[in-house]
Order: C-alpha cells, then sequence, then structure tokens
C-alpha cells in the first residue's frame, strides 16, 4: 500500500473543503479492497446538522459506486493531526474493521493506526447477526 500516494489524495481532496461556517478544511482518501482511491472533502450546511465529514464523502463515494471494503484511510485537516470524529469512526468500523487509519500532516509526518485502537469494543455488523442467532434459538 502506498500510503504518501494516499495522503497525497487526502491533501488534494482538502482543498475542495467545503466550509464558510467553520473554515476548518478536511480532506480524506481511501483505499478499497481492489485497490482504487476514493476521496472526499467537508461539506458544510447552512443549518450546519446536514453537515457530512470528509471521511464520510469519501466513504458513502466508494459504497455508492459498488465498493464493500475498505482497506485504508487517510485523513488531513486544518488541526495538528486531525483525528476522525466518533461517528465517522463507526462508519469506518461498518466497512473496514481491519482497516488502517492514517492521520496526517504531511507526506512525511504521519500517525498509523488501525481502527480497534481508535474505536475499541466496538459495536459492528457482526453483532447484529450474533443477536438474530440468539432470538432463533429463544424462539
Ligand atoms: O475528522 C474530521 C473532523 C472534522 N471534520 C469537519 C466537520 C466540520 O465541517 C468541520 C469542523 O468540525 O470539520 C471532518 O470532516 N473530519
Ligand atoms: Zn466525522
Amino acid at each position: 500500500m502506498d500510503i504518501k500516494e494516499l495522503i497525497k489524495k487526502a491533501l488534494e481532496a482538502q482543498k475542495k473543503a467545503y466550509v464558510p461556517y467553520s473554515n476548518f478544511h478536511v480532506g480524506s482518501a481511501l483505499l478499497t479492497e481492489n485497490d482504487e482511491i476514493f476521496t472526499g472533502c467537508n461539506i458544510e450546511i447552512a443549518s450546519y446538522s446536514p453537515t457530512l465529514c470528509a471521511e464520510r464523502t469519501a466513504i458513502f463515494k466508494a459504497i455508492s459506486e459498488g465498493h464493500k471494503k475498505i482497506k485504508a484511510i487517510a485523513v488531513v485537516g486544518d488541526a495538528d493531526f486531525t483525528y476522525p470524529c466518533g461517528v465517522c469512526r463507526q462508519v469506518i468500523r461498518e466497512f473496514g474493521k481491519d482497516a488502517i487509519i492514517i492521520i496526517a500532516n504531511s507526506e512525511d509526518e504521519y500517525r498509523e493506526y488501525k481502527l480497534e485502537e481508535l474505536l475499541p469494543h466496538s459495536f459492528g455488523p457482526e453483532d447484529l447477526a450474533e443477536a438474530d442467532t440468539r432470538s432463533e434459538k429463544n424462539v
């Protein structure tokens, strides 16, 4: 996996951030199971709550194009190391239980995490499947 390439794409996407309210620019780039890259920026809306983070923009683009798995996702933002919010961590969990999350300031300055480190003891699709089996037994 080319981490620097993923960070480069995230930095390019960050330039497209539509952030008239926070002026906080975030970019993201992810790698699918077949090594395709999808990018996203944050998009803010005047009524605030419909605002979408960069990570989810990238993820929803990939899923809506038929991809099912995320191998890695890079995030860059205006803060010194911008970490994904809790909502985005849960969305990454849905499509990338074993995903690598790259938090970058630049192509040369980055930190790498497993999703498990940023969202320990997570709840996910398998838990619902397991609950299904249990309730069948209880009938
Ligand atoms: O990891 C993050 C953190 C924040 N934001 C966005 C949401 C909002 O537009 C702005 C300020 O929170 O940054 C992201 O896109 N990703
Ligand atoms: Zn988020």
